[in-house]
């Protein structure tokens, strides 16, 4: 079993900044449980452009306000509180974030550690080792 607390990650390498959020990656490759799981926080003011060509990602709403953009589709959708939405067609999004939001946020598979968006705000597809898979 793993137990882990915010308290324990913060300040670790565990605890990604990226230009538009923080991520506190809980559980990551190399413990193993075939997903990664995320307390991810993107701050008010600011808009991310993502594309997760190599992963699912799945992202549950906790606090805040946020807009999302459906590129692909053309769709948008309000984020609050209780609001999942889950990227199963590895979608082209935007989240425009109007209050901080507070995601739970799944990969699979895995994030390594510390992945951070490229120019198309894509993800490497890694292994547990830190080499392209
Ligand atoms: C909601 C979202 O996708 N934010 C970008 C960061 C990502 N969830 C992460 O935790 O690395």
């Amino acid at each position: 079993m793993i137990v882990r607390r915010l308290d324990e990650i913060s300040g670790t390498n565990r605890d990604v900044e990226g230009p538009t959020f923080v991520s506190r990656r809980f559980l990551l490759a190399d413990d193993q449980v075939g997903f990664s799981l995320h307390d991810t926080v993107l701050y008010a003011g600011t808009v991310t452009n993502m594309w997760y060509r190599n992963h699912i990602e799945a992202v549950y709403c906790i606090e805040g306000h946020a807009t999302l953009q459906d590129l692909d589709n053309d769709e948008t959708h309000d984020i609050r509180p209780g609001t999942l939405y889950t990227l199963n067609g590895h979608e082209r999004h935007t989240l425009t974030v109007h209050e901080d939001v507070r995601m739970v946020c799944v990969f699979n598979p895995p994030l390594t550690g510390g992945e951070l968006h490229d120019d198309e705000g894509t993800y490497p597809l890694l292994t547990a080792e830190g080499a392209p898979s």
